[in-house]
Formats: C-alpha cells, structure tokens, sequence
C-alpha cells in the first residue's frame, strides 16, 4: 500500500496541507470508511447516498488516521495538522490513485466485458503469479471508487496489476481507463448487463470499447471475436484507434486467433485444448464453456508476458476463483449446490443453465432462479427467454424468485407443466418448498441479480443441512 510523507500526499493529490506542521509526518495506506481506520492512514471522507465521510473525519483522526482529506465546500475543517484540503475528495482520491500507479509504473492489464471480469482477471493473475509480482483487483472493487483504492493498496515492488473496469453508463470504463492507461486490454464479452442505463448493446460495445482507447501507444487488444458489435464499433469513425494498438480476438468460432480446439467436461472442471496450445491439454477447476473461453483470453494475456506453457498449466490447476461465480459447494446431506449467485444477466443465466444441464446426477437436476436487475423495457421478455431456454429433459424442477423470474415460471411451464414449476416471491417460502423437495443426491443452482441476494437461500438450505442431514 501507498507510504508517503504528509508533504508527498498533498502534492500527489493536488491538496493543500492546512498546517505546515509535521509535513514529513507518514502516511500508510488510505481508507474511506472511518469503521475501519488503521494506523498512519489517511482518510477520505467522500460524498455518497446514505453519509457524508466529512461527519467522521475528526473521528478518524482521534482514531488513528494521521491525516484526512477535506473538501473546502464542506465547511470548517478538523482543527489541528494532518488536515488536506481539496476542492473534491473524490477526485483528489483518483489524482492520488493515478500519481501513485505513475511513480511504481507496473504494467497495466486492464479487464472490461458484460460478464466474466472477476473470473477472468482471477485466471489471469493465477498464470502471472508464478514469474511476476502480480497485484489484482480485490472482489469487484472496479469502479470510479475501487479502481483508485485497489491501486493504493499496491506495494511498490509491483511489476504487473490486473485491473478490473466496470461500468454502468457510457463514460465510465473511459474515465478509469485514464487513471489507469492499459498496456493490455482485455474486452470478455458484450452480453445485456445493464442494458436499462445503456439502451443498447451496440452502446454497451461502445462503453466497453472505451478501455481500447485508454490503452498506451502500442497497446494490446484482446477481444472476443465471437462478437460481432466490438468490430463493428471500432470500424466506426467515431472510435479512436490508439496509436500501434494490436489486436488479438479469442473465442469459441474457428476464425478467432485462438479457440478452443478440443473441450471436456469432468467432474473436477473442464479440460480444454486450444489452436495455438495444440499439442497441450489445459485443466481448469471450474466447470462451463463461457469458463474456457475466459482462460483464453487469460491465455493471451499470459503469451504477452512469455509465461512458460507449465506456469500456465499450474496456474490454472491452483485456480482460486472469487466465490458465487458458478462456485460448487456441498452441503453435509451431500446436497450440491450450484452457487452462482453473484449476478444475473441473460448471457450469464444462459452459460449457468449450460452448466447444469450438462452435469452427470445421480438425483434431480433444480434451477433456481432470480430476478436479472437493470435490463430495461424488454426485461419481462429476457426472462420469458430463459424459460423458454430450460430443457425439461435436462432440468428436473424450476423454482423462481421475484417478481421478474415469475415470467420465467410462466414460460417454463409451457413445457415443464405445473408440477415441476414454483414461483415464489418469498425466500422463506421459497426455502421451505425446497426443503421438501430436495434429496441428498440432488444438484441445485442458484443465480440471480446481486441485488436479490439469492445467495441467502442456499445458505438457509446449507444450516438446515447441519442440523438436518438427510436434507
Ligand atoms: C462510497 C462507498 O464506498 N460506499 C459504500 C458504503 O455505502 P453506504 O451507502 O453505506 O455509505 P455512503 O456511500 O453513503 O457513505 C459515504 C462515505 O461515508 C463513509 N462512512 C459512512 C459511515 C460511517 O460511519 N463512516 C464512514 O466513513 C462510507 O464508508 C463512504 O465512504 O457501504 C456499502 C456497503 O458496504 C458499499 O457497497 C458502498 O460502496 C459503493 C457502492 C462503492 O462504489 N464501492 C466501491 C469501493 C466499489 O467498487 N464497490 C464494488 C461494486 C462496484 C460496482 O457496482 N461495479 C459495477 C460496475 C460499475 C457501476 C458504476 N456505475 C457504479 O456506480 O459502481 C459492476 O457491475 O460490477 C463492490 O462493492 O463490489
Ligand atoms: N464469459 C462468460 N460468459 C457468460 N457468463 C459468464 C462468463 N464469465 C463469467 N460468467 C458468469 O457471469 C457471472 C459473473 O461472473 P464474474 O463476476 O466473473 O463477471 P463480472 O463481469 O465481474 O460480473 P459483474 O459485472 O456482475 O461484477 C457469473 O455467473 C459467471 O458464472
Ligand atoms: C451494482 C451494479 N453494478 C449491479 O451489478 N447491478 C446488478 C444488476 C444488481 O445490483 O443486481
């Protein structure tokens, strides 16, 4: 994490220091959250929907922080040293940020796309991490808050950091993208996922396309060829073509420059060989299509850096990946459950639904699933799609949570018929029908918007498993 002078911060965040008392004073880390102080920090109270951090800034001090940010429109400041003053928390935040990754000078692997950010930036820094010191975005901390906090927990001996860039309107990924510009770029996919801010996915391309323009002269491009928006965008006269940008597409389709030429489902993952590792078979400890074709791109990131064919190989068997995203786990009746309740859109709902219909079970195959949040006027439709997108020869039970997802029971039910669809829009209600329903031998997924917590009913049907393991 950062370690400056009092002096170095004000300068770095274009501050002004209160007092000129105690200005090589040291500063160790940052921290926006007066809850969590730790010694030496400096605190940056921001703005946000619920507090105000200025209300807290004198808090911190008294608690340890050994300066504080703050905004000169926001009244008197805290009385004594250490105080900086600026005209926007937040902003001086990512002036910090970007001053502080300028003077360590890492190389910048940048990761954007409607779905699969958080894996495939955890792949990529699981096939770095053997020859490099790698720093990666923790969680999902990748907007314009997380980017400039993962950036300042960064020690100075980084060679590379893996950024995830988020974003839910046009702008975003480009404002990121110019704190920290990409020697790589990585583009996943272009799926629905926030389509009610965006309006289109031909503007998600677009927002998404923001981080090419980001990228350093000479930078590296690597897209998902299977989508045929992000070429379209970047024929457009609009699209600004960094100077010497290459290009390098990944995906499923044999025209990209590297696919998948062979592919395995097993009960510990997928093995997977791909164009140009052609003569190696890759394994990873995840199960899905869509997580191959995240390795991929990994893959590509990981050939830039010349990491060896077998530090590729490790790499992806010691996969940790962070958790909800497709991540299997098993309850003590020996129930497994499918938790990929991180987030929902249809392409991701699509690839889970893949895998859970291509598992080998010996009891019932259950989908639970919930609403996918910010999808605008065609939502009803999107999840009307999925419900016509379940196999009733390859899904025993469907059960629904909210309000959105009865639209899937509906559709579903064409097929399945009542018996085997249950909509519900209480999880308490919800959990009590899976409870007589399941066995021990079953498999049950879970996905749903991060704003429907699905994940609380698997954690419901895994206490109930303590103390009750026969369900
Ligand atoms: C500002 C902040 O960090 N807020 C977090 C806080 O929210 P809460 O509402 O409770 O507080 P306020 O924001 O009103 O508080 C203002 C500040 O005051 C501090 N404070 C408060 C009380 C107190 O006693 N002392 C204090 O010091 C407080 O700490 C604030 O700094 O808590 C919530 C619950 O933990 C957090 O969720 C909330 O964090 C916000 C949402 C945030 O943006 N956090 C980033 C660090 C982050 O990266 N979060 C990611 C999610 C990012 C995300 O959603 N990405 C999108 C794509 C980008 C969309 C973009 N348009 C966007 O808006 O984000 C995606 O799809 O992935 C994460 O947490 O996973
Ligand atoms: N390439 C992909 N195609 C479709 N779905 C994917 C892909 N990669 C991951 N997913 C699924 O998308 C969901 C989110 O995965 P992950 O967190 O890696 O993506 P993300 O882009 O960081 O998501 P978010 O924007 O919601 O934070 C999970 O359900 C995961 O299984
Ligand atoms: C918070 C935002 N980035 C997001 O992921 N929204 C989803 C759709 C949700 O909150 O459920």
């Amino acid at each position: 994490m950062i370690t400056r002078t009092l002096r170095n911060i004000a300068a770095m965040c274009g501050g002004e220091l209160s007092s000129a008392y105690d200005m090589d004073k040291r500063i160790a880390g940052v921290v926006t959250d007066s809850r969590k102080i730790t010694p030496a920090c400096l605190f940056v109270p921001l703005v946000g929907e619920h507090f105000d951090g200025h209300d807290y800034s004198a808090a911190s001090l008294a608690a340890g922080a050994a300066a504080t940010l703050w905004q000169r429109d926001r009244g008197a400041a805290p009385a004594g040293d250490g105080v900086i003053l600026v005209d926007d928390t937040l902003a001086a935040l990512q002036k910090l940020s970007s001053t502080y990754l300028c003077q360590i000078a890492p190389q910048v692997v940048a990761v954007t796309g409607s779905n699969g950010k958080t894996t495939t930036k955890d792949m990529i820094t699981a096939l770095l991490e053997g020859q490099y010191k790698v720093h990666k975005t923790a969680g999902n901390f990748n907007n314009h808050i997380g980017l400039p906090l993962t950036i300042l927990s960064m020690s100075e001996d980084i060679q590379i950091a893996v950024l995830e860039m988020g974003m839910s309107s046009r702008g975003e990924i480009a404002l990121l993208a110019s704190l920290a510009p990409p020697d790589v770029a990585v583009i996943t996919n272009v799926g629905e996922s926030h389509l009610l801010q965006l309006g289109s996915r031909k503007e998600i391309a677009r927002a998404k396309l923001e981080i090419a323009e980001g990228l350093k002269p000479g930078g590296l491009l690597v897209y998902n060829g299977d989508e045929p928006l992000l070429s379209e965008v970047m024929a457009e006269p609009a699209f600004h073509t960094p100077e010497g940008m290459k290009g390098f597409r990944f995906g499923l389709n044999a025209d990209n420059d590297d696919y998948p030429s062979g592919m395995m489902t097993h009960i510990g993952g997928m093995t997977f060989t791909s164009h140009l590792y052609a003569q190696r078979a890759f394994t990873l400890p995840l199960p899905g299509r869509h997580n191959v074709v995240n390795a991929l791109a990994a893959l590509v990131v990981a050939r830039h850096y010349s990491v060896s064919e077998d530090s590729i190989a490790e790499g992806l068997s010691k996969l940790k990946l962070t958790g909800m995203r497709i991540e299997m786990m098993l309850a003590a009746s020996g129930l497994t459950m499918l938790n990929d309740a991180y987030n929902a859109s249809p392409t991701s709902m699509r690839a889970a639904i893949d895998v859970l219909q291509g598992m080998k079970c010996s009891g019932k195959k259950i989908a639970v699933l919930g609403d996918m949040l910010e999808l605008g006027p065609d939502e009803a439709l999107f999840h009307q799609e999925i419900g016509a997108y379940l196999d009733p020869s390859l899904t025993d039970l469907v059960f629904t949570y909210g309000p959105l997802s009865a639209h899937i029971a509906k559709k579903a039910e064409e097929r399945f018929g009542s018996e085997r669809v249950f909509a519900f829009m209480d999880k308490k209600e919800l959990t009590a029908a899976l409870l007589n329903r399941i066995d021990p031998k079953d498999v049950v997924l879970f996905k749903a918007s991060r704003g429907m917590r699905l994940e609380e009913v698997l954690h419901s049907l895994n206490e109930h498993s303590q103390t009750d393991p026969n369900k």
